[in-house]
């Protein structure tokens, strides 16, 4: 049955942004490519263009994107584009923007702008009276602090409803990271060991080889907590711990979410370590003088009933030495029993899940090897291998929203609880380290692990370059 929210138009704010060139005129022309669009699609933004200048800068970024481009799928796309220029604080662009889109009842108006900006665009569309029936996208961030984000909801929600409201979270549109829930809940030799009986500590590892590149002046007032911690690897973490949901609504799946966000206790800062690349001080953008951290990490804990007393470490940060996202479970060592040659040797089991590049699941064992020595023997599928290309985390979101499905969307209590989370870390942030270009980030970190196992090297499958 269609949604009663499935969109009959789509106007992407910012169209000739950074955001929308790269990502989402790409997943457009792939959901038309798989003949999944209907309906115009307006572009706004401050530059000036006419419908056709806005074509052709579209049919490069599809160039961009890579793949060949079909000249009689691109043209379809085309057909449904027209441009809108104006200032998003002038009443004036939202009068000539209900004039396009007469007769069209359930637009989805995707926000690809500056944050400063969605509040007064909401209220510009509430004012030409475009909400009854419309739904609104914002990309993140939601927020820069706990204050803010409670701020930039209560703006949103002089105008929209919640369920009007669609957080967009580009991992909440990652394969792996939805396949989460069906790895845990859909096997039975998963949920028995997804739990403190059975998990010694978890790690959440988000390393990425670049460093800020041309974002310096962006990144410069955000920094990696801010940047994906807060953010990404919060809501893989709820996936990661949460019961199984009651329904497969969107409320169902927030509801057991954010169970687990409040869960877990602020994290105090003597649990936090930031660190900072060398040469990051010289980027484009980024102050002489700058503290700001490209490297994260912290340990966490969630107080209840099955993660209790099961420490979590998150690290996250630039020029580390390899493309990687990885949530690893270490499960606790086995009972040492006589039979067994020096059982002191055997390495815990390990259960990844890796999101990124390269998606997969490894089941890290212990074997015993033809001269008596310790082997970890590891067993690996790759998801794409066994199940098929993954849908992109942009397209996917895309169709979800214009389709009406909340699901892959942030909830604000979600939000919320994860700006908590992280408040301390923010308003009394530790020193920065520095690191090399190419390291694991500062040797401090190490100490939050202690009594641990240590920070685990991740997994980067065979025939994937480091
Ligand atoms: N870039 C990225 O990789 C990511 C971005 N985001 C988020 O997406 C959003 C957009 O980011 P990004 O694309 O990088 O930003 P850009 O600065 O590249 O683009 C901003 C867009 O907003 C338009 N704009 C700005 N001010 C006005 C105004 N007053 N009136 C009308 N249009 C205006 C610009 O139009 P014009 O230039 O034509 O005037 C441009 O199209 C931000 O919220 C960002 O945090 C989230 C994840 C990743
Ligand atoms: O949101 C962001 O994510 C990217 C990393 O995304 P991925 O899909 O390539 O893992 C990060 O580089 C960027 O700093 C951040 O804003």
């Amino acid at each position: 049955m269609p949604s009663r929210w499935e969109a009959d138009a789509l106007v992407i704010f910012g169209i000739t942004g950074d955001l929308a060139q790269r990502m989402t005129i790409p997943a457009l022309y792939r959901l038309e490519r798989r003949g999944l669009l209907d309906g115009p699609i307006i572009g706004v933004a401050g530059s000036e263009l006419t419908d056709a200048e806005l074509v052709v800068r579209a049919r490069k970024s599809v160039e961009e994107a890579g793949g060949p481009v079909i000249d009689a799928i691109f043209d379809r796309l085309a057909g449904r584009m027209s441009y809108l220029s104006g200032d998003a604080t002038d009443p004036a662009l939202y009068e000539r923007l209900a004039r396009m889109l007469t007769g069209r009842r359930r637009p989805l108006f995707y926000l690809s702008m500056p944050p400063s900006l969605f509040g007064p665009i909401v209220e510009g569309l509430g004012t030409a009276r475009l909400t009854a029936q419309a739904r609104v996208a914002v990309e993140k961030p939601f927020g820069h602090d706990l204050a803010s984000a409670i701020e930039l909801d209560r703006q949103l929600r002089q105008v929209l409803e919640e369920e009007q409201i669609l957080r967009v979270d580009h991992f909440l549109g990652k394969e792996p990271v939805i396949e989460l829930e069906y790895l845990r809940f859909a096997n039975t030799a998963m949920a028995e060991l997804w739990q403190r009986g059975r998990v010694e500590s978890i790690q959440i590892t988000m390393a990425e080889t670049l460093g800020v590149g041309s974002r310096g002046t962006f990144y410069d007032k955000v920094g990696c907590l801010r940047d994906v911690v807060q953010n990404h690897l919060l809501l893989v973490l709820a996936l990661v711990a949460m019961e199984p949901p009651v329904g497969p609504s969107a409320k169902d799946l927030w509801d057991k979410r954010v169970e687990v966000l409040r869960a877990i206790p602020a994290v105090e800062v003597g649990n936090y370590v930031r660190g900072q690349y060398a040469g990051y001080r010289q980027t484009p953008g980024v102050a002489p003088d700058s503290t700001t951290e490209t490297y994260a990490a912290l340990k966490l804990e969630i107080n209840n009933w099955k993660w209790a007393g099961v420490p979590v470490y998150i690290r996250a940060g630039k020029h580390l030495p390899v493309k990687d996202t990885e949530v690893r479970l270490i499960l606790k060592e086995p009972p040492r029993l006589g039979f067994m040659p020096d059982p002191r040797r055997v390495e815990p089991n390990q259960i990844v899940v890796r999101i990124d590049p390269l998606a997969g699941m490894r089941l890290q064992l212990c074997a015993l090897g033809e001269s008596d020595e310790w082997r970890t023997v590891p067993l690996d599928t790759i998801f794409a291998r066994e199940l098929g290309p993954a849908m992109p985390p942009y397209e996917r979101l895309m169709l979800a929203a214009l389709t009406g499905d909340s699901r892959p969307f942030a909830r604000q209590d979600a939000i919320v609880e994860s700006w908590r989370i992280v408040q301390p870390l923010l308003s009394y942030p530790p020193p920065v380290h520095p690191y090399p270009v190419g390291s694991w980030g500062p040797t401090e970190a190490d100490r939050l692990v202690a009594g641990s196992l240590p920070w685990q090297a991740p997994w980067v499958p065979e025939g994937e370059s480091a």
